[in-house]
């Protein structure tokens, strides 16, 4: 069984971009799904919707590039109201609308959130990107980073700034992980090394402990959300490097 730790938020400061109320949010949390292409975001997403919509008010936004594929999948599955499941299509690399400029899913979450007040939960499927690619906090207020063991026992170690500071990394496809030759504890064992006590996911879709273990964090983040406390981090900032003036610079 994978090692589950929910106290992911250390620095423990009030939130400085979701509008307030007595240090409460007044809007639903926002809540990102990145990661590669075909890693399982979209079937992660009709997973929560199936676990939560009985007790919480969903909306779903896709990005994908030039369809609104995965929109129609989840509409199709009947995992929510086909209205409250819409799609942008980014017709640009995935991560320029999630992270350089989040204008077409600001627009589309705000409208979203107006057409179905009260909303709980926004889920922002990125496009299938690179290792690189992560949410502006401009945009959601935490990410779930999405890798899946049929694309490698060796991704974790390949690094990036989702594997090590999205809010939670999850491994995905467990039960495929005998047919690729890959050790699927291994590489949640060194996601919790790089993650630096952030939380890892093993996951698969036939697996209903890990389904609960992923259902009972995204409860445990709303509640930390919806207490004022959670403070969003932006997992993508530059590594460290180095100017003319040798100093080392992070920003
Ligand atoms: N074996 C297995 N297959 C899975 C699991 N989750 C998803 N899949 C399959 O993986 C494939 C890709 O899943 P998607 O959910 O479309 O992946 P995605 O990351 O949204 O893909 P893009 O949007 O194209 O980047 C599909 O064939 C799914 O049925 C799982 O837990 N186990």
């Amino acid at each position: 069984m994978f090692e589950h730790r929910y106290d992911a938020h250390p620095q423990g400061q009030p939130p400085t971009h979701a509008p307030t109320s007595a240090g409460r949010p007044i809007r639903p949390m926002r809540l990102g799904v990145a990661g590669p292409v075909g890693t399982g975001k979209s079937s992660l997403i009709g997973l929560l919707c199936r676990q939560l919509s009985p007790q919480l008010s969903l909306g779903v936004i896709t990005n994908d590039i030039y369809t609104d594929e995965d929109a129609r999948m989840l509409r199709a599955a009947g995992v929510l109201d086909p209205e409250r499941i819409r799609a942008v299509e980014t017709g640009a690399c995935p991560h320029t609308a999630i992270r350089d400029d989040v204008t077409m899913n600001l627009l589309a979450v705000e409208d979203l959130e107006r057409d179905f007040e009260p909303l709980d939960l926004v889920l922002v499927e990125s496009g299938g990107d690179n290792l690189t690619a992560t949410f502006s906090p401009a945009l959601v207020d935490a990410q779930i980073f999405v890798l899946d063991v049929a694309g490698g026992g060796d991704v974790v170690r390949k690094g990036g700034p989702g594997i090590a500071r999205a809010d939670l990394l999850v491994v995905n496809k467990t039960d495929l992980a005998p047919y690729v030759g890959v050790d699927a504890q291994l590489m949640a064992r060194e996601g919790h090394l790089v993650r630096d006590g952030r939380p890892v996911i093993g996951l698969s879709r036939d697996d209903a402990t890990s389904i609960a273990h992923l259902r009972a964090w995204v409860l445990h983040s709303l509640a930390h959300y919806r207490s004022g406390r959670h403070v969003p981090v932006d997992p993508g900032p530059m590594a460290p490097h180095v100017h003319a003036d040798g100093v080392v610079h992070s920003h």
